[in-house]
This record gives structure tokens, C-alpha cells and sequence, in this order.
């Protein structure tokens, strides 16, 4: 853990570069990267798919630390090029009723003192000199219960491995969310691990939840990060929020994803591994922009650059975990790669990636070996979500995601691409797909000018099974 901690100090420094290296642009990309100039690299057909999904105890995942699950966590950021943190404002919300709260004495240390105190704040600087103006959050305990109405059951907005999670309204309007850990994961925090949570918490992405500080008071262990105020992306799959999502909006929500976490893994020369990619985690605004949440176990990537992983206690969720990764506890940024894998396969398919219910053996339980088999037979149709809309365009489009899903999920983890090619891949899917909606459009609407029929789209059942015929 001490090896983990120093590792973890030394992000900051390059921070800077790796900011230079993202877009700003939502769905745009990384900048010096135009989606536009990448040739259209088509796929590689050479991976082998054997996926063998695997169920991990998740009460090994209780035993987490609470200082391993904070020091995840953090990576939960910021979006770099907005001065101010974004959280909601109050009119954007129900209000929450604040009450007073009887607290001991509370006492604010500044985000610099070295004295121990239940209080942190995070202060970021800004470089850019039209935002000059740093920010400093401060946080208590006592202001913390005012602002979750003394952790009211009306408050609470969900329950995770770490804690409850409460919507908060602090006295500027601003509404964050705070993660309550359970009073198990309970502990000091020591200075070197407080220094560690100022170093993560610079780590500042679009679509990433930013971290914004925590409250450490007696046994009470606050984390408060951004409120995203639309649910997570396993709440859309599942019907239980808003509108069924198309497939373009699920395109735009990897896209998100894959800018996330290759932001992470390029993160200069000490890359942070997130270790829990799942549609739990990912948080969707009311524009259905995605944010990758909780870096519960989070850790950075090999410091040596000779390595070529490092060695931990398997940790990660059933279904998403990359099955080398638990052969052999060495985890790289490519087990993130299979995890994405099993998302990309979620998103189109619309399932968990174990379907319990789904009949016995594993037949249909194991949806990315299900649905991979599937595509290999010729049925990208098949696995679609019934609740998408189903046109040639996006037929030919998922069946590229699929591919690009069955090379993340491969096996052997050096097949599996990069999350910076994975990126490429999906902005190409992307433009195809909007080139080819467009041309229908167009011909819909020259078709009715004409005669006043209506345009036909082509057969869905004109499939490329080709695509997968080299996959195993
Ligand atoms: N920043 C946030 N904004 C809005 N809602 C959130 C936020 N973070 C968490 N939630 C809600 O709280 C729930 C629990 O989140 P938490 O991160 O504690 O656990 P989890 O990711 O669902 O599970 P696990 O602990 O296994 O990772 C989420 O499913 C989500 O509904």
C-alpha cells in the first residue's frame, strides 16, 4: 500500500501535459487527434474470442480498506476547462430541506495545514489567467449534516460497497453528492494519504465525476464529489430512467466512457488503472453525457515503464473483471480494456453482463460470450436491444461495436487494443454512422419530392457476417 501511495503522489506534476492532451469538445476527442484525419482503420480480424467470464466474491470487496476505496474514489474529477466546479444549483433540483444539527466544535484547517483534522478541503489552481481565480471548497461535518438534513432518508440517493450516498444542498446552492462510508471502513487517515488525496483529486476530466473533497470527523468518513443528476447507465439500460436510449446515444455514451478512461490510462508516465469500469459507475447528465464515478479501486499503472503490471489483490465486479487479471493478479490497463469490452456489449445488447435469470448453464447467462457467439453466427441483429431502433446504419454499426467489443474482451490481453485505438474505432463507427443516416435522410426526402414515395432503407438481413468470420 505504502509502494501504491508514493506512486499515486507523483501524478500531479504532469498534470498539466496530460490536460493538453484532452479535448475539450464534448464527443469531440482528444485534441491533436482529429477524428476527422483517422483513416478509416476498419478492423482487425485477428483476435480470439474465448470470453470467460468469471464471478468474484464480492465480499472480498468489503475488506476493502477505507483508505484503498478513498484513494480510488478520487479520481472521480473534474471537467478541465471550466473555472468552477459544476455542480447543480439549487433551482436545477428539488430543494432539500436543511435542519440544524447539534455537531461538536468544528474548527477549518486550510487544504495546506499538516496538522491532523477532520476537516480537508481541495483548492485547485487554474492556469488558464482568464480563471484565475482559484477555488476552495471548504467542508464540515456540521455543514455536511445541514446540507444532507442530517443524512435524511429523503436525502439518500443510493447505497454502494463504500456507503450510503446522500444529495446535498450546501449554503451557496450548490448541490454535490456525499458518499457516507459505513462505519467498518472506518480509520485515520494519515498525512501521507490526505497528501495523496490532494494529487488525485487534480486529476480533472469532462467525463469524469470530480472529486471536491471529504470530512473526516471521529469515526465518520465523508467523500463529496460532483452530483450527476440523471442516473446511472445501468438505471437507462434497465428502463428504471428516462427514455430507452437509441444506439447513437449509446455510441456517444462509450465514446464518453473510452475518452474517460483513456485519459486516465494516458495519464503521463504514472497512467491510473480504474479496476471497476461497470454501467453502475457511470453517471449520465440530463444530456445523457456520461462521467465515469468511483475510483473504488482505482490504482495507478506500473511506475517502472519496464514493468508491465503490477501485482494486487483481484479486485473488480462480477462479470466485468479480466479473467487473465484473475488467473494471475497482474493487472495492466488492458484488464480496464475488458471491462470496457463487457460495457460496449451491455450497451448494445442491453443486458447485465450476468444474466442470472436468463435459463441454465451459460448459455444466455454469459451475455458477452452469448452475444459475441451470436455475431460470429451471423445475428448482430439478434443481440440488439429490442427497445433500439434497428435501420441498416446502425445494424453496420453495431456490428463494428461488437467486433471492437470481441478484440477488449479477447483473452489474451496483448490482442486487446488500447482505450486511445478503441476511441479511434468508435469515432469511425460514429461518422459512419451519421454519414449513412444522412444519406437516407436525403434520400427519404429527394424520394418524396420526386414521386411521393417514401424512402426504403435496405435490408437489415444485408449483414457482413465477415466481420466476425475470423473471430474464435
Ligand atoms: N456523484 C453522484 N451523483 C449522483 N448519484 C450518485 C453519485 N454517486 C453515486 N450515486 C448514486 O449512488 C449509487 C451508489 O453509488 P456507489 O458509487 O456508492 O456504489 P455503486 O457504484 O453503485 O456500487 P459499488 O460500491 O459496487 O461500486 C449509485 O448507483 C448512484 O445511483
Amino acid at each position: 500500500m505504502r509502494e501504491q501511495l508514493s506512486c499515486h503522489l507523483r501524478i500531479p506534476s504532469a498534470m498539466q501535459a496530460a490536460r493538453d492532451r484532452t479535448s475539450p469538445a464534448g464527443h469531440g476527442g482528444f485534441s491533436g487527434f482529429n477524428s476527422e484525419s483517422q483513416s478509416d482503420p476498419g478492423f482487425s480480424w485477428t483476435s480470439t474470442y474465448t470470453p470467460r467470464s468469471r464471478m468474484v466474491n464480492r465480499k472480498a470487496r468489503s475488506s476493502i480498506s477505507f483508505r484503498e476505496r478513498v484513494a480510488a474514489i478520487l479520481g472521480s474529477c473534474a471537467n478541465c476547462f471550466t473555472p468552477r466546479p459544476e455542480v447543480k444549483k439549487a433551482h436545477e433540483n428539488p430543494p432539500i430541506e436543511a435542519h440544524d444539527v447539534s455537531a461538536s466544535p468544528i474548527s477549518r484547517i486550510s487544504s495546506t495545514s499538516s496538522t491532523s483534522n477532520n476537516i480537508h478541503n481541495i483548492s485547485r489552481q487554474r492556469g488558464d489567467s482568464s480563471q484565475t481565480k482559484s477555488w476552495q471548497e471548504q467542508f464540515s461535518f456540521q455543514e455536511i449534516c445541514q446540507a444532507t438534513s442530517n443524512f435524511s432518508e429523503q436525502n439518500k440517493i443510493g447505497l454502494g460497497n463504500f456507503g450510503t450516498v446522500y444529495k446535498a444542498k450546501l449554503r451557496d446552492g450548490s448541490i454535490i453528492a456525499v458518499k457516507r462510508a459505513t462505519k467498518m471502513h472506518g480509520g485515520h487517515l494519515s498525512e501521507e494519504f490526505r497528501s495523496e488525496i490532494q494529487s488525485l483529486s487534480k486529476v480533472e476530466h469532462l467525463n469524469l465525476v470530480k472529486f471536491l473533497g471529504y470530512v473526516e470527523y471521529e469515526d465518520e468518513r465523508l467523500i463529496l464529489v460532483e452530483y450527476v443528476n440523471n442516473g446511472t447507465l445501468r438505471q437507462h439500460l434497465d428502463g428504471s430512467k428516462g427514455e430507452p436510449l437509441e444506439f447513437a446515444q449509446r455510441l456517444n455514451i462509450a465514446i464518453d466512457i473510452v475518452h474517460a478512461i483513456a485519459y486516465l490510462h494516458g495519464y503521463t508516465d504514472h497512467p491510473i488503472i480504474h479496476r471497476d469500469i461497470k454501467s453502475s459507475n457511470i453517471l449520465l447528465t440530463e444530456h445523457l453525457r456520461a462521467k465515469v464515478a468511483d475510483f473504488g479501486f482505482a490504482r495507478l499503472a506500473p511506475e517502472n515503464p519496464e514493468a508491465t503490471h503490477v501485482s494486487t489483490l483481484v479486485k473488480g465486479t462480477a462479470g466485468y473483471v479480466d479473467p487473465e487479471y484473475l488467473r494471475t493478479s497482474q493487472l495492466t490497463d488492458r484488464s480496464d480494456v475488458y471491462s470496457f469490452g463487457v460495457l460496449l456489449v451491455e450497451l448494445v445488447t442491453g443486458r447485465r453482463p450476468i444474466e442470472r435469470g436468463r435459463g441454465r448453464g451459460r448459455h444466455q447467462r454469459l451475455t458477452t460470450e452469448w452475444a459475441l457467439r451470436k455475431c460470429r453466427e451471423g445475428f448482430a441483429v439478434v443481440v440488439m436491444d429490442p427497445r433500439m431502433r434497428r435501420t441498416s446504419a446502425v445494424v453496420a454499426a453495431v456490428e463494428k461495436v461488437m467486433v471492437l467489443a470481441a478484440e477488449c474482451t479477447a483473452p489474451d490481453r496483448a490482442a486487446r487494443p488500447a482505450m486511445r485505438r478503441c476511441a479511434e474505432l468508435l469515432w469511425s463507427v460514429r461518422r459512419d454512422l451519421q454519414q449513412e443516416q444522412q444519406r437516407a435522410s436525403a434520400a427519404s426526402a429527394g424520394a418524396r419530392r420526386h414521386d411521393g414515395s417514401t424512402y426504403a432503407p435496405p435490408s437489415v438481413t444485408s449483414l457482413r457476417q465477415d466481420r466476425f468470420q475470423n473471430l474464435r
